[in-house]
Formats: structure tokens, sequence, C-alpha cells
């Protein structure tokens, strides 16, 4: 997840690639609860791993349901035995949900049904989320749930149930303020239709009925035909029985599916058409997780998609998405749509309007203006920053898009804490102006998606020379390897230690016993090219299966590289190494030859420095604080001695870069460094300060 104040996408050319979206969070934890419920075991594909279906699947072992493995792990299925429809006579617990709404509601139901002795807790936000209709709707039936804290709101106690005053009288439950409160029914009060039928009545007009339709489609896998009367009675048939359908697969969430769907709409594939994937031989972007058997209400996004003239195929798990060809769906086609069916993924279009042949119109969309922030207006303003003119009503949004190439604009995209508005507008990276774009507060599409950048990065491609770099050279202890790391860490960029690349390629010649001098220079650049080099998320150096992150840290092995460095044939054998850095969405890189050989045409280029001196104290104290012993005269000493060799060798050396910007460090703090060199960066950006 991207972390950082703003995220800037280079212009986006190409995508092409498979993203394998994560699992819908209600499909989660009702399939785990039904899962719970049935005789038999369920295995169970592509779970979420959030914090809602950590508790859930906490709670359900502690109900004495076999769980396996113990928590989610990628790509693997998970195992749940469940109970049969009953607990043992002498059933107790205290269960924990922390703030998961669809843990607490569903799992208050089931137990207050099947009985025994159970305190339902959680954080204290969960405390305040209402649950009083359904209890109300419980206590028809003769459930015993009491408030351990304020009436109408968790925490509670359930006690055992008493049916024998429960009649043939329908259970009434209010559909207007949570459908999650009807849900939790639906899967409960099957466990007692032994013998009647049991019948539920909403009272009021039911919201969310997409989210009561899944629950169904669900309840149907698992056994239990529930007839729906016009959403407003719902009929459980006497005689129903939970039966695990033996292996279930959870759906993506299908509104996150629908950036991929437009993706594949806006963007070309791939250039090279060698290995295409499909029989009509364009590249496309497939999507795995959601597809034509979808239970969610938002694939719909798919007609409204193809008729903006995407190239959609499905089968049942997966979408596959190309663009059309020109005059046929390329440019889009301009819609006027009643969007009241897939209200959240309908944000989608308004981005995909942009590269419409006329004006688009979104109507019925008047929920836009209550949710996680006014999205009509919203949409609006973001989208008249990149140049389109946008008329907005109460209900509706209009959107032209920029008349021509030269009228689209470098925007920064304010994301108002909405995920969606950050997902969306990151297609905007596609312009034909070949802009780049800010996404401001890119962190908050953890709601629902939070590797949603490294999803749209993993298959999307632009030429080399948008990816930005930022090159930092300078002699040793100069501060290069801090600025870097810092820099890189506040733009959310890659990172690459070139220096560590020549420390390992010394350390690995030493080892060998080679001399590092010419004798050896073939052999050495031989080792360099096939190192089983990796640098992990925590910035270690992995050779091979060894961690020598602190091996080649000494200063020994800073000599050996500055030794194996001055080698040309060692130099041009790590070029393609170092190349490869240079990834989505941008990259720091540090060393000595990086702004005048590796990345000639790099935009920003500083060559840090500081006084011999003050670079051996500095390096004195970073080594005796790894508990390395060191003395001061000596580093000096070597220190220049490797300065010498560096700036002296034939091959790249070490020197600035004749655009290079000068920074001299040794009165500098390093969050002055960091600041200096950001503040750089974005005198260079079009976007100004986010
Ligand atoms: N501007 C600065 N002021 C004070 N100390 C600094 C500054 N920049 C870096 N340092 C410290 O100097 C030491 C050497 O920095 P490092 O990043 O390893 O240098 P390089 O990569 O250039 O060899 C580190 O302990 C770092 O914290
Ligand atoms: N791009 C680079 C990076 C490092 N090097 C060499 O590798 C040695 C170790 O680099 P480093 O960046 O890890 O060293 P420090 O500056 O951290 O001491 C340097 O002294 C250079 O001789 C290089 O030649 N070219």
């Amino acid at each position: 997840m991207f972390t950082t104040e703003f995220l800037d996408l280079p212009a986006l050319d190409t995508a092409h690639g498979t993203v394998s979206l994560p699992g819908s969070k209600s499909i989660s934890n009702r399939v785990l609860l039904l899962a719970a419920l049935s005789q038999g075991t369920t295995v169970i594909h592509d779970l979420l791993d959030s914090d809602d279906t950590r508790v859930m699947l906490a709670a359900l072992r502690q109900l004495g349901c076999r769980i396996a493995p113990d928590a989610v792990v990628p790509g693997q299925a998970i195992e749940v035995t469940g109970i049969g429809g009953q607990l043992p006579a002498d059933a107790a617990a205290t269960l924990f949900l922390g703030n998961a709404g669809t843990a607490m509601r569903p799992l208050t139901a089931a137990l207050a049904v099947l009985g025994g002795s159970f305190e339902m807790t959680g954080v204290p936000r969960m405390y305040e989320r209402p649950i009083g209709d359904l209890v109300d709707a419980l206590r028809q039936l003769g459930c015993r749930i009491a408030y351990l804290g304020n009436e109408g709101f968790p925490p509670l106690k359930i006690g055992r149930p008493d049916f024998s005053r429960f009649g043939q009288a329908p259970i009434q439950v209010r559909g207007d303020v949570s459908s999650q409160f009807l849900t939790s029914l639906l899967m409960a009060l099957p466990l007692q239709a032994g013998s009647r039928d049991i019948v539920i009545e909403v009272v009021g007009e039911l919201i969310s009925r997409p989210y009561i339709h899944i629950t169904l489609e669900l309840l149907a896998r698992f056994g239990i035909a529930v007839k729906n009367e016009n959403w407003q009675r719902f009929v459980i048939p006497a005689g129903s029985r939970y039966r695990s359908p033996g292996e279930i697969h959870v759906e993506a969430d299908a509104s996150s599916a629908s950036y991929f769907i437009a993706l594949g709409a806006i963007a070309t594939g791939m250039a090279d058409t060698a290995d295409a994937d499909n029989a009509t031989g364009r590249k496309s972007i497939r999507i795995l997780g959601v597809g034509r058997d979808s239970i969610q209400g938002d694939i719909r996004f798919v007609e409204a998609a193809r008729a903006m003239g995407a190239q959609v195929e499905s089968g049942p798990n997966w979408l596959q998405v190309a663009r059309g060809e020109p005059g046929q769906g390329w440019p889009l086609k301009a819609i006027d749509l009643d969007c009241n069916h897939i209200p959240d993924a309908a944000m989608t279009l308004a981005v995909m309007a942009l590269y419409a042949d006329g004006t688009t119109t979104l109507r019925n969309i008047a929920s836009w203006r209550v949710k996680e922030t006014d999205r009509i207006a919203a949409m609006a303003i973001e989208l008249r920053k990149l140049g389109a003119t946008v008329e907005e009503g109460p209900d509706y949004i209009r959107i032209t898009p920029p008349a021509s190439r030269a009228d689209w604009k470098a925007a920064s995209i304010h994301t108002y804490d909405d995920h969606r508005v950050a997902m969306c507008f990151s297609l905007a990276a596609f312009n034909p102006a070949k802009l780049p774009v800010r996404i401001e507060d890119p962190k908050c599409v953890a709601k629902t998606f939070p590797d949603y950048f490294e999803a749209l990065f993993s298959v999307c491609q632009t030429e080399r020379e948008r990816i930005p770099v930022i090159c930092i050279d300078g002699p040793t202890a100069s501060g290069k390897g801090t600025i870097a790391a810092e820099v890189a860490r506040a733009l959310g960029y890659q990172l690459l230690d070139s220096g560590a690349l020549y420390r390992i390629t010394g350390l690995a010649a030493s080892r060998a016993g080679l001399a590092l001098d010419e004798s050896n220079e073939e052999t050495i650049a031989e080792m360099a090219l096939d190192m089983p080099v990796r640098f992990d998320a925590q910035q270690r150096v992995w050779l091979g299966d060894e961690d020598i992150s602190l091996a080649i840290r000494s200063e020994q092995a800073g000599m050996n590289a500055s030794r194996v460095s001055a080698l040309p044939a060692v130099r041009s054998a790590l070029v393609d190494l170092q190349l490869a850095f240079q990834t989505l969405p941008g990259l720091v890189a540090d060393g000595r030859d990086m702004g005048t050989v590796i990345f000639p045409h790099a935009p920003l280029k500083v060559y840090l420095s500081a006084s011999a001196q003050c670079r051996a104290e500095r390096r004195y104290k970073q080594l005796i604080s790894k508990g390395i012993s060191a003395n001061i005269s000596t580093l000096l000493a070597d220190l220049e001695a490797r300065d010498a060799r560096d700036m002296q060798r034939a091959t790249a050396p070490l020197k600035p870069a004749e655009d290079a910007l000068l920074l001299d460090s040794s009165e500098l703090t390093i969050e002055q460094v960091v600041a200096q060199v950001l503040s750089w960066w974005q005198e260079r950006q079009p976007f100004g300060r986010a």
C-alpha cells in the first residue's frame, strides 16, 4: 500500500496482463458463517484476509469449528468443518468481534437461535453501532438476549432460547436501517425451520437489495432455498437444513473490477503482439475472481462498459477486456445512462467519459451526494481540473471531454478520503497529452483495495523515459543512501542502492578467493552477471538464501567494492541489473555514476557532498552504532583513498553530471537535505504543491 502524501502516476501507454482481485468482504464472512453452521467440511477458496474475516475465524474456532490452516494463506484454500446445525448443551464463550459488523450481527442471530451462554464483545466503536432492531426481531421468536451496556447496542449476553411461545406469526424486521439485520435473520432462522415454514416480513422500504440478493444466492449454495416474495416477505421452507457445498470460491468485489474493466477499455495492449493472449490476437486485461456468474449487482458495470465500446469476454469467474478497434469502440462512445443499479461502479464511467467521442450523462445518482463525500461535486471538481467540461445537477453529472490533446491539464487530484475517487482517477494517466497525474492521499484505497496501485502498476506499461528517476551521486558517507531512502519513501518510489551491487560483487569475488584486479576482470564480471541478488521490502540484501546486509557494510567491503568497480567489464555486467530497477511509479538511485552513465536522461540529478572530515565522523558514528569498531583517522584515510580511486578511474569516474545540482550537506541535517531534494523535485512537476 502507498502511504505517501501523494502518488504521481507517470503518463501510461499500454496495459496488458492478469490481475487477481481481492475477495469481497461481505461474501467472505457470509461464507464462513454458512460453512460453520453446515454439516461437513467446506473448502473455501480466495477468502479475503482482513480484520473482519480474522475475527470471524477466531470466533468460529472458539465455537468448536475445525479450521485449517489457522490463518488465511494467500493462494491456499481454507477448510472449515461445521457444527452441523447444533452446539453442545453446555456451549459457552466470550467472543471478541472487534469492529466487524459483518461478524457481530450474523453471529448474534445464529447463536441466539442455537442457544448457550455467550458474550458478544468488541471495540468501543462497536458499542456505538445499533443492533436493537435485530435483537427485537430475535426476541419475537423466543431468543434470550440481554444488553450488557447501553440498551440497543453491544455488548450482549445470549442465553438459551424458549421457542415454546413462538407461533405461526411472521418475524418482523426493519429494512430501512441496515440490510445486515435481514441478512442475519436469513442466515440464522433456517436453524429453526425443522418442522414449519418461517416467514420474515420486512417493515419499511428494504434498502440495499443487492446485498440481500448476495445472501439469498449464498444460502442456496448451502442448501437453503428461500422464497423471496417481492423483497417484502421471505419464506424459509420447513425442513431446511444447511449442507456444505463441499467447495466454494469467494468472489472478488465486483466494483473493484470496474477499474480494470475501464483500464482494458481505454488502454491499448502492448505494442509487441507476438504473444497475444486471445483468439483475436488482441492484447488485453484479464481479471480473475469475478465474472459472468457473479452474484453481485455491480457486475452490471460490464454492460455499461460494453455500451461505451469495451470488448468484454467472460467466464464463470473471469473477465477479459480489450479496447475496441478505431472507429468501433475507440474512442469510447459517449452514453446517457440511468446508473441506479450500479451506483458505486458508475463513478468509473465518469472517468471513462474523458475518453469518449461526445458528452456522457450519468443519471439517477443522487445517492452519490451522501457517500464518503459528495461524490457528484467531487467528481465535477476533479474532472474539470483535467480539462473536462462538467455540468452537475442534484442527481446527475454530464461530462464533455477536453476538446483536444492540448486541452488536457496535469492535475493534482484531491481524493476526499474516498477510495473510489482515488482509484477511478488513476485512469486519467492514459491521457493523450501524456501528462502525469497526481493522486493525493493514495492510502484512502485501503477501505476496499489496499494494494490497488500495486495491482495497477503490475499490468500497466509506459515508455522507459517517462518513468522518473532521481539520481543521488556523491562520495562515500556523503549521505546518499540515507537521503535516497527517505526521498523514495516520501514519493513511494523504488530504491536502487547501486553501491550494494558493487559491494556484493566484491564480497562474492573475495569469497571465491580471487584477487580483485584486472587479472580476474572477466571472471568477476561473469560472477556479477548471474548473482542471485535480491532486495526485500525491509531493504535487506540477499545473495541466494543468505542475508548479507551486514556483511557488505564493513569498510573492507566498501574498499573491495571500490576495487571491483574500477573494472570496466564488471561495470558493464551490472548495467542491466541497474536499469531493471526503473519501474513504475518511479526510482531514486544512489551511487557514483547514476546521473553520468546509467540514467543520463534523469529529470533530477543531485550531487551530494560533505567535507572529508565530516564524512569520516558520520561513518564513524554509523559503524559504532552498528556495533562495528572503528577509528576516525583510519576511516578518514580510507575514504580519501576511496574518493581518489573512484574519481580517477577511467570508466565512469565519480564526478557530478553536467546537469546535476550540487548539495554540500556538511552543515545540513538529514531532514534539511531531504527537504531540499524534494523541493527541487516539486519544482520540476507540472502540478505545483499538493
Ligand atoms: N546531512 C546529514 N547530516 C548528518 N548526518 C548525516 C547526514 N546525511 C547522512 N548522515 C549520516 O551519515 C552516515 C552515512 O550516510 P550514508 O547514507 O550511509 O552515506 P553514503 O550512502 O553516501 O555512503 C549515516 O549514518 C547517516 O545517518
Ligand atoms: N554507482 C556506483 C556505486 C558504487 N560504486 C563503487 O562501490 C563502492 C561502494 O559504494 P557505496 O555507495 O555502497 O559506498 P558508500 O558511499 O556507502 O561508502 C564505491 O566506493 C564505488 O567505488 C560505483 O563505482 N558506482
